[in-house]
């Protein structure tokens, strides 16, 4: 029998993506060097598991179709490196796992000339998504999406209105750029809900199961999203062992695999605004030092403040904090797509981003479609927050997301992502910032020169006699 496809790293992502493919009728074969996850395989999908990359090779119609779930770096490495004399022009290799774009971007020139058909897919959705339905970004060498066109869009999401959330990004790393900043966004989201979890429980006393109920009622309105869900699901889980809340018991220590980390370094690199994004990953370094924090906690002083504001009315301006926050977020993703854009000439469309972000990937959620609609009003937006629609969210919104920062400050309650997001919002909405002062600082020390607004031209003052 000769197969659609393959699979090449047979982990709970590869082997949930086999499953998928299979249910929709492809003839999927599959690859792992561990031999209980090939048995685990060929029992799953009733087939033959070959012992070797030989083997699957061979067993593959052509133009043959891999696609590698193996951990990002050297593991991809290592496999490209053993299928490539296996392989002919015109096959495809589709790596799509949370490599970094610059890893990409390095394979695909060093398999130029090879007449492999490189692509690098971000796929998001996690175990569920990857046997029900993923969103996924594939991007690189155009050639390879005619065919493996009907394999991705048949595996993933479908949106509300049934498109598929799988299409061609665009060329090169574009894919897994795409993923990255879908990731970076993640940890935004993950954090602010996190915050808006905290404020409700250090200032208003609310316990996991009235905080669920709160988390619930708000994903019925415009903060539906599966993170919003999980969380009310979350929060409503009981500890068997010790009959409290399940989240109450679990240590606030944080793990990162890197991806928030890579869209804030990509950032900085491209010179754009995130610090959302970045506050994300900070949050997460910061919780991973947890005996520097007890012991600091007994050293340094803090209000003793009690919140004596009214909960319901609270509560609901925690809710205004959390959408703005989340779209000053998204607006620094986006941002971060068109500085990349600018950088590697992809020309990303970013309506259709928004719109294979809809469904099947961890950031799904109803504020997806309004930002659809933006880039179909506008496809150069220059920030997502001058959109009319958004502009006017954050209208409505921004005051509740100010008397939260302030909240949360005098009462030192840390909320890093609510505050850096109204520090973006008010820096880029700001007329005049203080870098005039910062200019002349650093022409005062280095002579690095400054402009002056009523006359073209660099210039330095002698500030030092
Ligand atoms: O889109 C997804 O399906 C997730 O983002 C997925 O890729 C993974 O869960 C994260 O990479 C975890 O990242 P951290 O371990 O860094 O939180």
């Amino acid at each position: 029998q000769s197969f659609d496809v393959a699979l090449v790293g047979l982990g709970v992502m590869g082997e949930n993506l086999a499953l998928n493919l299979h249910g929709h009728g492809f003839a999927v074969t599959g690859f792992d060097l561990e031999e209980h996850k090939r048995a685990s395989f060929a029992s799953r999908l009733g087939t033959e598991a070959p012992r070797s990359l030989q083997e699957l090779v061979a067993s593959l119609r052509a133009p043959r179709v891999l696609l590698l779930m193996v951990p990002a770096g050297a593991p991809v490495d290592a496999v490209l490196r053993d299928l490539r004399p296996l392989l002919h022009p015109g096959d495809v290799v589709i790596d799509g796992g949370n490599t970094r774009f610059t890893d990409t971007q390095r394979r695909i020139a060093e398999l130029t000339g090879s007449g492999i058909l490189y692509v690098g897919a971000g796929v998001s959705g996690g175990e569920e998504g990857a046997l029900r339905g993923p969103s996924i970004m594939p991007g690189g060498d155009a050639q390879a999406w005619p065919v493996v066109r009907p394999l991705l869009q048949a595996i993933a999401a479908r949106a509300e209105d049934d498109t598929p959330c799988c299409e061609w990004i665009g060329p090169g790393a574009s894919g897994h750029f795409v993923k990255m900043v879908h990731n970076g966004i993640e940890y935004a989201d993950m954090q602010t809900i996190c915050e808006a979890y905290f404020l409700m429980q250090q200032l208003l006393g609310l316990q996991p199961r009235e905080m669920s109920a709160v988390f619930a009622e708000w994903s019925r309105g415009e903060l539906s999203s599966y993170l919003v869900d999980i969380t009310a699901d979350i929060l409503s889980r009981t500890d068997p062992e010790s009959g409290g809340a399940l989240v109450d018991v679990i240590v606030d220590t944080a793990e990162q695999k890197g991806t928030g980390k890579w869209a804030s370094q990509a950032a900085l690199d491209l010179g754009v605004t995130a610090p959302t994004i970045a506050d994300a990953v900070f949050a997460r370094t910061v919780s991973a030092v947890r005996a520097e924090r007890a012991a600091a906690a007994g050293v340094l002083a803090g209000p003793k403040l009690q919140f004596t504001g009214e909960r319901a009315g609270f509560t609901e301006k925690i809710r205004r904090a959390l959408l703005a926050a989340k779209i000053c977020a998204y607006a620094q993703g986006f941002a971060l797509l068109a500085a990349a854009d600018r950088e590697y000439s992809w020309d990303l469309a970013h309506g259709t981003i928004a719109g294979l972000w809809r469904a099947g990937c961890i950031i799904r959620a109803r504020l997806l479609e309004d930002i659809r609609h933006a880039y179909a009003r506008d496809a150069k937006l220059a920030n997502l927050l001058v959109d009319p629609h958004f502009a006017g969210v954050m209208q409505d919104c921004q005051q509740a997301l100010r008397e939260v920062v302030a909240t949360a400050a005098l009462h030192g309650v840390p909320a890093p992502a609510f505050m850096s997001a109204l520090a973006y919002y008010d820096s880029y909405r700001a007329p005049r910032l203080p870098a005039n002062l910062l200019q002349a600082q650093r022409d005062y020390f280095g002579a690095h020169k400054y402009e002056r607004l009523d006359r073209a031209g660099k210039f330095h003052t002698h500030w030092v006699d």
